[in-house]
């Protein structure tokens, strides 16, 4: 079975991460696929929304550590470079819904979903200086935007993990919903998306991010920043250390 799957529901294209056994660390196959099916999912106009989530316990965590430890340079042919900057370019509206842990990339996606749902067992974490790396997906720019300064350096800078409540109140979430509720409910309000005009909502989501030009740019920066981190022997440690445990 797939690690990323798909399936249409009345104008909502829902995008599952299933790679359980690894709380859904996003490999290069899965970047690949997850912007396929995004792709796709732009050019058809029977899709007017997206929905993310993961598995029962995981949302993601994150890029695949095994991965890292391979990596060359990364560069615009990258699966994970053409993953984010798919994302940023999304025209149609992202829900998202969170449980258990939402790490490194499987916490900043959500900084480019529109509307993020989780529940009380979402953990989520941006650990890069703790793994020898710098922020990705324009969390240096959209993090203290949301959050203001001083929070996103601590979030950033120390890496701790943070519960839905904390998230909520820092607005990078916009509500925690029950456990049992979480899925029907985000998805129900991806219907919503889907259901009014559709032109207009990529209008307006377009002018909502009038910045885009500028989180694009700092998003090159962090990319090549985290290429020269990646292949540095702090980071090669703090890999290896993790897979170690
Ligand atoms: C461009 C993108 C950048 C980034 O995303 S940077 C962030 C990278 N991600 C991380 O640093 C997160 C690493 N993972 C964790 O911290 C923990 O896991 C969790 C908190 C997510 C979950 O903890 P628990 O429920 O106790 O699970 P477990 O025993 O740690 O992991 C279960 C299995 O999953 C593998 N695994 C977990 N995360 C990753 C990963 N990110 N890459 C590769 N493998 C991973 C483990 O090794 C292990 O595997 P085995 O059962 O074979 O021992």
């Amino acid at each position: 079975m797939s690690y990323i799957q798909v399936r249409d529901d009345q104008g909502v294209r829902i995008i599952s991460f299933n790679r359980p056994e690894k709380r859904n660390a996003f490999n290069l196959e899965m970047y690949q696929q997850f912007t396929e099916y995004l792709i796709q999912g732009e050019a058809d106009n029977d899709i007017r929304a997206f929905m993310f989530h993961g598995t029962e316990n995981c949302f993601s965590s994150g890029n695949d550590i095994v991965d890292f430890l391979q990596s060359g340079a990364l560069d615009d042919n990258h699966p994970t470079v053409k993953f984010l900057f798919c994302l940023l370019d999304l025209k149609k509206p992202v829900v998202a819904a969170v449980t258990g842990a939402a790490v490194g990339i499987g916490t900043t996606l959500l900084l480019h979903c529109d509307l993020v749902y989780a529940d009380n067992r979402a953990k989520f974490q941006m650990p890069f200086v703790n793994l020898a790396l710098v922020p990705e997906a324009a969390s240096s720019i959209l993090l203290p935007l949301i959050v203001g300064q001083q929070k996103a350096a601590e979030l950033i800078l120390l890496g701790e993990a943070f519960d839905a409540e904390m998230a909520e109140k820092l607005t990078i979430i916009n509500r925690v919903v029950a456990q049992d509720e979480l899925i029907s409910f985000s998805l129900a309000q991806a219907k919503k998306l889907a259901a009014l005009p559709p032109l207009s909502m990529q209008a307006s989501k377009r002018l909502l991010r009038h910045n885009l030009a500028e989180v694009k740019a700092q998003m090159k920066l962090e990319i090549v920043e985290f290429s020269k981190r990646l292949q540095s022997d702090e980071a090669k440690q703090r890999f290896q250390a993790f897979l170690k445990k």
